[in-house]
């Protein structure tokens, strides 16, 4: 089973081969023209006006041993390294045998820290090689561990804290960032790290998992990414009452003072990097959705755990159709429960919602909510709720049914074929309601989609046993194929905004786009739902592996960047032909190392 680069690019190419007129021929030239004279596109030399120490100590700049004699000798390193040049090949032997050896997943990430502050190409080069066993490391599952523990295991501060202390002096902050150019940032206040909570600015670790993965699967180059906590306190009280805690010793604060103090953020980080994407994440609801709204027609922004994951989960969705020998414009047959009303579920469902109208099935967004059934902690949202729900929530309400049902009886009244848990809560999903669930539908999607592993809403075991190895599975972080009775596999899948956002970030970026739009998710959920071959999809496989990651941001970027050319988002400059999917590549930053030249007056 294979997803070969080309046949990855070929089919998403194929996607968006209707939209190839004259107009976007244009686009691919200009995109051309701008990757000839972006600094993103020079693997050639890098210019730098450190010497000595100053090298060596910058990851960003450091070949450890690898720094050639001729380079020591005009950096004036000679003498501050041990003397043999030793190849990137010999390096990555080294890193990965001490990796090896590190006994558990919070050791590992501690080693890989620590890789990424002395060495970022070396770090990158060994992610990229390994994506599929170190995402889990740097990224959920252990990233929560890291995230938990992260005042405990400090060594080195990276990306940049702004914090109620900083208020009225955030204009000023930014230029202590050391690099002009920016591209991607991704903020959280740590509200709700992955199902975690409140972890305060130990969420910080979140914001750098994530761009590690703009970086080695999106191809965002390391030294124009910048994670940031804002930190508005915490209401952690175990983390207020710890000595060894980092972040500001105060409750969050709250209403317009939260409010007044992102804005101040905002406009700070806009004013120096009027075109970086700004990424939310882990914000609580409804503060995720109230700042999406604010802010996403007026800069380049998302919400991930909105967007990005409505992007992904419609593909998965959209993918197990085929893979029950459905159309995708089946979707409005589907009848699908989502545990789980905050800002991921809904944004889930909005995703699904917008897919079923643009399909054109369903006439009205009204009719399209009916084939949603949404549960909360109190259970089903139905009539006639006393507890309030919000403008959003409000149109997943059944009418017709009964208030706080549990899921149990929600899936024996309703018969769902897709139950999707965006609950943070591990168990939500019982033995009875899936077992319900697989009496009444011959192969059933099962998305426990909640992070980390141990909040996922069931076990991938638990799964394809209650349903006698018939479900298609999809969870948030990854869970291992599970070998049943009599030999068969139940085939895995992750189901995670990593499979979208690095694309996103990838085709926003190359066509400067000013804006991020609904399309853009809904195209990228295309993309992605048509990568699985038949032979695949029947044995429930609905994406290719984590490691195909850099394939997948490539097709979805180079489609994200169509998308903003079509909707006149893009603001690079239009010029001759080129094809987009070479200009996407090329502007992919590979990890190698290139010389360095010494140049005093560079800035
Ligand atoms: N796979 C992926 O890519 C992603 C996964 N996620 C995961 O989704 C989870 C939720 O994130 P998010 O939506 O931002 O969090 P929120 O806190 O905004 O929402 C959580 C929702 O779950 C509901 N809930 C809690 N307990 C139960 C329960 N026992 N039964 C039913 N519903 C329950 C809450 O109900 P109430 O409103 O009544 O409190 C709330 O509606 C997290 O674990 C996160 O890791 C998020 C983004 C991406
Ligand atoms: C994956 C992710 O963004 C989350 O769990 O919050
Ligand atoms: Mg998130």
């Amino acid at each position: 089973m294979s997803f070969s680069y080309r046949s990855i690019l070929a089919k998403s190419v194929k996607q968006t081969s209707f939209i190839r007129s004259g107009i976007q021929q244009r686009s691919y030239g200009a995109l051309r023209a701008v990757a000839a004279s972006d600094p993103r596109h020079d693997h050639t030399v890098h210019i730098t006006s450190s010497r000595g120490v100053t090298i060596t100590h910058d990851p960003l700049l450091s070949k450890g041993t690898a720094f050639s004699l001729d380079e020591r000798e005009r950096l004036s390193i000679r003498g501050l390294v041990p003397p043999r040049c030793q190849d990137m090949d010999k390096q990555l032997l080294r890193v990965k045998r001490n990796l090896d050896g590190c006994d558990t997943p919070l050791a590992k990430f501690i080693f890989l820290s620590a890789l990424q502050d002395r060495n970022e190409t070396l770090f990158y080069k060994l992610l990229i090689e390994h994506l599929e066993e170190l995402s889990g490391i740097i990224y959920t599952p252990t990233v929560g561990l890291a995230c938990q523990k992260s005042h405990s295991i400090y060594r080195r501060s990276r990306g940049m804290y702004f914090s109620s202390q900083d208020r009225g002096r955030m204009s000023a902050m930014v230029y202590n960032w050391p690099h002009d150019e920016v591209d991607v940032i991704v903020v959280t206040d740590g509200s709700r790290v992955l199902g975690l909570g409140d972890l305060g600015a130990n969420g910080m670790q979140i914001p750098i998992g994530k761009l590690s993965l703009y970086v080695s699967a999106g191809g965002i180059r390391p030294r124009a990414v910048l994670p940031v906590v804002l930190d508005v306190g915490t209401n952690n009280q175990s983390l207020l009452d710890d000595p060894l805690y980092l972040g500001m010793d105060h409750r969050r604060l709250e209403g317009e003072e939260y409010y007044d103090m992102v804005d101040e953020w905002v406009t700070a980080i806009h004013s120096r990097w009027p075109n970086a994407l700004i990424q939310f994440e882990d914000f609580k609801y409804p503060h995720a959705y109230n700042l999406l709204n604010k802010y996403r027609d007026k800069i380049t922004c998302f919400n991930d755990d909105i967007q990005s994951t409505s992007a992904i989960t419609l593909a998965g969705i959209l993918a197990s159709l085929k893979a029950r020998g459905k159309e995708q414009t089946d979707l409005s047959e589907e009848r699908i429960v989502c545990v789980g009303a905050g800002s991921a579920g809904v944004g889930v469902c909005e995703g699904i919602i917008d897919c079923l109208v643009a399909q054109g099935k369903v006439k009205t967004r009204e009719e399209a909510y009916r084939r949603i059934w949404m549960l909360d902690q109190d259970g089903l949202l139905g009539a006639v709720r006393d507890t309030p729900l919000d403008e959003r929530q409000q149109s997943y309400v059944k009418h017709d049914m009964a208030d706080r049902l549990t899921l149990e009886q929600v899936v024996e009244k309703v018969k769902p074929t897709v139950i999707l848990g965006l609950t943070g809560i591990r168990g939500v999903f019982t033995e009875k309601a899936i077992r319900t669930m697989a009496q009444h539908t011959e192969k059933p999607v099962v998305f426990p989609l909640s992070n980390p592993d141990t909040h996922a809403e069931c076990t991938a075991e638990e799964a394809f046993k209650w349903t006698d190895g018939r479900a298609i599975f999809a969870s948030g972080s990854p869970f291992k194929n599970v070998e049943m009775p009599g030999g068969k596999i139940g085939y895995t899948n992750q189901c995670n905004n990593s499979y979208s956002f690095p694309g996103l970030g990838l085709g926003i970026t190359v066509s400067r786009a000013s804006r991020v739009t609904p399309t853009m998710f809904l195209e990228t959920a295309r993309v992605i739902a048509d990568l699985a071959t038949p032979e695949q999809l029947k044995q429930g496989i609905l994406f290719p592996g984590v490691s195909k990651l850099r394939d997948i941001a490539l097709a979805v970027g180079t489609r994200v960047c169509d998308v903003a050319y079509e909707e006149g988002v893009a603001t690079a400059t239009l010029k001759e032909f080129e094809l987009l999917s070479d200009v996407v590549e090329n502007s992919m930053y590979k990890p190698e190392y290139v010389p360095l030249v010494y140049h005093q007056n560079n800035h």
